[in-house]
């Protein structure tokens, strides 16, 4: 088998689906992309420009945009889906009658399904039942990869083809992909990222400093892992480019749509107007809602997410509950060396006036 792929096809027309898109394309692919929006693709196709999503960046000749599916899957041996949480499995159905079961699929969408908390590769594994399965996650603006800024992503599989795939079809001289084969825990650290950057994004608006942010993305990871390990993941895959490498970027850039939203929060707009002034997608909106839920149906302390939800959907200002957070429960700092048990444990010894035995916790 040759190192190159000749036929790559990208669903979806947003700004990662574009620049996944045109690296495929520089290494060497023909690349068909697939966008609902006929006017678009056709524009692409005469300027090399997706001035919808991507504007200043020059796309590589070699994509051509089509709205039509059987033309872009066509001979394609690896697809990527890059379309938003919400529409996914819509678009996987439309894509259904042209997909073959040697093909790859990998999914880019960093969201989750309401029904049955599904993750997008669940849905091309249960939507199409073929063996060549996979993600890729991690610290990926889109505009600075168009920018060919030097960045890292990971590709998670259980399938070495696929994986190795991935990296023959991305693999480039700014673009590293590392590999992996915990897709759940790849796929999931890039979900719940999400709902901290709209927290940093909303702490940077209130004017709180670089100690906070710290603060909050390292409480942040922890959640995070407390919610992994409940699942039956491994917490360990959030040491890594897609756990905490992509937590820090999207904390901290205001290129991310969630710090954008969560910024646009913090200032005071409703999440209506935050929403509708972004005119793209933040997955972490949605994501905070089924989070939420989940953790408390499963009885995960996440108390960032429980005060993001109540600041997102049930009207508590988020200043308020910066204070409110402030006032919990002080707990472990690395629940895998102390466990949280331990700590509330020594507390409830302390305060019924038992020291003794608190010192030996
Ligand atoms: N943009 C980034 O920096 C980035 C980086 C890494 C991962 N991602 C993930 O990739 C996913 C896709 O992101 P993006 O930035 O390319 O998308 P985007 O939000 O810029 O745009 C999404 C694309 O999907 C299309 N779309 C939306 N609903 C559709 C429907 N019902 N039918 C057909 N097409 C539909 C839109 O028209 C658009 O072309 C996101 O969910 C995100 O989590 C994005
Ligand atoms: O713009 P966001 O917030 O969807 O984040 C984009 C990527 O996930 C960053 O890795």
């Amino acid at each position: 088998m040759s190192d190159q792929l000749k036929r790559v096809a990208v669903l979806g027309g947003g700004s990662f689906g574009t620049a996944l898109a045109s690296i495929a394309a520089d290494n060497g692919a023909e690349v068909r992309q697939w966008l609902r929006d006929p006017a678009l693709a056709a524009q692409i196709n005469r300027e090399h420009r997706n001035v919808r999503y991507l504007p200043d960046y020059a796309i590589n000749p070699n994509v051509r945009a089509s709205n039509d599916m059987a033309e872009v899957l066509a001979g394609a041996e690896l697809v990527l889906v890059a379309i938003p949480s919400q529409a996914f499995r819509d678009v996987v159905r439309q894509a259904l009658p042209w997909l073959e079961p040697e093909q790859i699929l990998v999914s880019t969408t960093k969201g989750i399904q309401e029904d049955g908390f599904k993750l997008m590769s669940q849905i091309l594994e249960e939507e199409t039942g073929f063996s060549h399965i996979g993600v890729i996650s991690g610290p990926n603006l889109a505009t600075e990869i168009a920018q060919k800024q030097l960045t890292a992503t990971v590709v998670a599989s259980d399938d070495a083809l696929t994986r190795t795939r991935v990296q023959q079809a991305l693999g480039c001289d700014y673009f590293r992909v590392y590999a992996s084969n915990d897709r759940y825990g790849v796929e999931l650290g890039g979900s719940l990222k999400n709902i901290y950057a709209i927290a940093a994004g909303m702490a940077a608006a209130l004017g709180m400093g670089e100690n906070t942010r710290s603060m909050l993305m390292t409480r942040a990871l922890a959640e995070m892992g407390r919610f992994a390990v409940a699942r039956g993941a491994n917490p360990m895959t959030f040491l890594g480019l897609a756990g905490v490498g992509d937590l820090i970027v999207t904390c901290s850039s205001s290129l991310s749509r969630n710090y954008r939203v969560g910024h646009a929060l913090g200032e005071g707009k409703t999440l209506d107007a935050a929403v509708e002034a972004l005119g793209q997608v933040a997955e972490g909106v949605n994501t905070v809602r089924l989070v939420r839920n989940k953790a408390r149906e499963e009885g995960v302390y996440m108390p960032l997410a429980e005060g993001l939800y109540q600041v997102l959907f049930e009207g508590v200002p988020a200043r308020e509950m910066a204070r409110l957070l402030m006032r919990g429960e002080q707990s472990s700092d690395v629940e895998f060396i102390l466990p949280r048990e331990d700590v509330q444990k020594a507390h409830r010894r302390v305060e019924a006036g038992d020291e003794g035995e608190a010192r030996d916790e």
